[in-house]
């Protein structure tokens, strides 16, 4: 076994170097480059006013950038509001559209709510939300106290629900349509250790859309998923990667053998809020390089079996005939 390790490990690393590649990619990712371009038609999102929970940065930002470039007014809310008017005044720079910063907790319902009256008198309602907004940190779940617990639920499940009613409420009153997206996990499936209180909200989010998307399609309302694997941002990574060592074991399981981009995912949320996808209402996304697939397959790992182990495996397997 040691030795088969060290082979592994050997070859591993000849791969890496052999490719000249930067740590934070496997050789066969340039077969998957990331397509960095808008991808709907330009003005796809004109006249639409977009509403984007968390929007300041990370994930966020970069949804709040692709919408605004294909012409939606964006409304980006969230606690920080110098670092959402940096964006907002950044983005804006760049696309020439108005992104207008509003400071929202989304564990209060009345700042909600108060945020939703601000949105109203600036551009009216929203014609596409997306709930992205979260908080996480890795954390032995015997360490957890109470307000641990509550901190990121509150954020994830209660702030997405806050937001979801109070503008779905308004929508209805006004006979209005929208797109709802939330942004969960790949472990919002699974469930994942470490990260208890962010997998149960996530999972309660999806919950949450799943049932909104049956009920509220009378009123013109479209419920979707996405599920993002892993894709650096400082939000994520600082809480999740603290000491950085666990990112190369995760590029080495996602089976497109690199990390997702933030332009990526934009273009995907795009997408599923655009009128491209009217028929879409209900489905949940995964959005991972395979990553998921990867971990949930029993004989996955055999990946890293060489061409001569294989023969010598086969060799004996065959050896058992008859046995
Ligand atoms: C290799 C892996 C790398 C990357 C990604 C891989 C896989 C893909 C799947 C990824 C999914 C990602 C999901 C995400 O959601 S990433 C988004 C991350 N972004 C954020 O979290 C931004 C917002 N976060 C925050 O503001 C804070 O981190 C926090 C703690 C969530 C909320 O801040 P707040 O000021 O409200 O809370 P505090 O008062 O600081 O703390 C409340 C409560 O929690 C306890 N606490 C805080 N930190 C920890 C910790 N690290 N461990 C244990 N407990 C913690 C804190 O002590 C408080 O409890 P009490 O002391 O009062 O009991
Ligand atoms: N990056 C990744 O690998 C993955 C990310 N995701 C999901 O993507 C989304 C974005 O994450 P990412 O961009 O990486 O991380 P960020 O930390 O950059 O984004 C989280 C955002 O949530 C906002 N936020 C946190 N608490 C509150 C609150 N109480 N009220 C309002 N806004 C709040 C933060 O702004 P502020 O501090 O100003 O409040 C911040 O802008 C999240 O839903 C996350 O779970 C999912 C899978 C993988």
């Amino acid at each position: 076994l040691t030795l088969l390790s060290q082979q592994f490990s050997q070859t591993e690393s000849w791969f890496h170097r052999s490719a000249g590649l930067q740590s934070g990619s496997a050789p066969h990712s340039q077969l998957f480059p990331p397509a960095e371009g808008v991808m709907l038609p330009p003005e796809s999102f004109k006249n639409r006013v977009v509403f984007i929970t968390g929007g300041g940065t990370g994930l966020g930002r970069a949804m709040a950038t692709v919408l605004s470039q294909l012409g939606a007014q964006c409304v980006i809310a969230s606690r920080k509001l110098d670092v959402l008017q940096q964006t907002a005044e950044d983005i804006c720079s760049r696309t020439g559209n108005k992104v207008h910063a509003l400071q929202c907790d989304v564990r209060d319902p009345q700042a909600v709510s108060h945020c939703v009256d601000q949105m109203t008198s600036l551009t009216g309602l929203p014609d596409v939300i997306i709930n992205n907004a979260a908080g996480n940190f890795i954390c032995p779940s015997e360490r957890l106290s109470p307000n641990a617990w509550k901190s990121i639920t509150d954020i994830v499940l209660n702030g997405t629900a806050f937001v979801t009613l109070e503008l779905g409420k308004r929508l209805i009153q006004d006979q209005r349509g929208a797109s709802f997206l939330a942004i969960t996990t790949i472990y919002a499936e699974s469930g994942s250790g470490f990260v208890a209180p962010s997998a149960s909200a996530k999972a309660g989010v999806e919950a949450l859309y799943k049932s909104l998307a049956a009920e509220w399609g009378r009123y013109g309302h479209r419920f979707n998923i996405i599920q993002p694997g892993p894709i650096k941002t400082k939000g994520a990574f600082s809480r999740l990667d603290p000491t950085g060592k666990f990112e190369k074991g995760m590029i080495d399981r996602i089976p497109t053998g690199r990390l997702g981009t933030p332009a990526e995912l934009a273009n995907l949320a795009a997408y599923l809020s655009s009128d491209y996808a009217s028929w879409i209402s209900g489905a949940v996304m995964r959005f991972d390089g395979g990553e998921y697939v990867s971990m949930a397959g029993e004989f996955n790992d055999l990946r890293r079996v060489t061409p001569d182990q294989w023969k010598m495996m086969e060799a004996m397997i065959r050896s058992t005939k008859g046995s």
